[in-house]
């Protein structure tokens, strides 16, 4: 049995268009970059330890896979996790505008006897956004709980002209490479007879 080791409703949604029955976990992992740590480091060790504590709450489950994922953006080398407030959202979306920033997302997929994991990186070109644009989206209130406080499937669309990579993977979990990391486990993904889709 699949779990998805996650508090976030977008991942339980992307997971579900893949067309797996799953559970889910709740776990929550301290998200700190350690100094000197790569940002592809950082996001693939979350990940790991997001499905490592899921792991731990369903070790005794014969058969037990858990998936955990962690996205995070980049800009200059600097990881901008989810705004604490308004005001850093604002300060994220300030050095965003007018950039060409990068989405890490790493999903780990683990059972008691494997571990598989990936990260996607995809470049995401953003407009240059005017005080009013920013003040307006942070109003939203879509900035809080979204790394690097926007998120392409809502009011930042109109902001993001083109993206290489994953759009998917840009929404917190990357579907293609989630579902070759499943196959390994045995786990089939298929289009869902109902529902999973926008
Ligand atoms: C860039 C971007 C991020 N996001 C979201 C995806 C993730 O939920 C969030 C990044 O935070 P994460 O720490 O990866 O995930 P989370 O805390 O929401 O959930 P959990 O750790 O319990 O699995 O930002 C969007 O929804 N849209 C976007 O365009």
């Amino acid at each position: 049995m699949l779990h998805l080791a996650s508090k976030s409703p977008r991942r339980r949604a992307l997971l579900a268009r893949l067309g797996v029955d799953f559970g889910l976990l709740d776990v929550d992992v301290p998200e700190l970059r350690a100094p000197g740590e790569s940002p592809e480091g950082y996001v693939a060790r979350v990940a790991r330890e997001k499905a490592g504590a899921g792991l731990l709450r369903v070790v005794a489950v014969p058969g037990a896979v858990v998936l955990g994922s962690d996205t995070e953006v980049v800009l200059d080398d600097e990881v901008f996790g989810k705004p604490a407030d308004a005001a850093q959202a604002e300060a994220m979306l300030r050095r965003l505008s007018g950039r060409t920033h990068r989405v890490l997302t790493a999903v780990s997929v683990v059972s008691a006897g494997r571990e598989e994991s990936a990260t996607v990186a995809t470049d995401v070109v953003f407009a240059t956004l005017s005080d009013d644009d920013i003040a307006d989206y942070v109003a939203s209130g879509e900035p809080m709980g979204r790394a690097g406080a926007y998120a392409i499937q809502g009011g930042a669309e109109r902001f993001i002209g083109r993206i290489a990579g994953s759009y998917s993977g840009v929404m917190g979990l990357p579907l293609h490479e989630t579902a070759g990391l499943l196959r390994g486990f045995g786990i089939h993904a298929r289009t869902p007879r109902s529902g999973g889709g926008a």
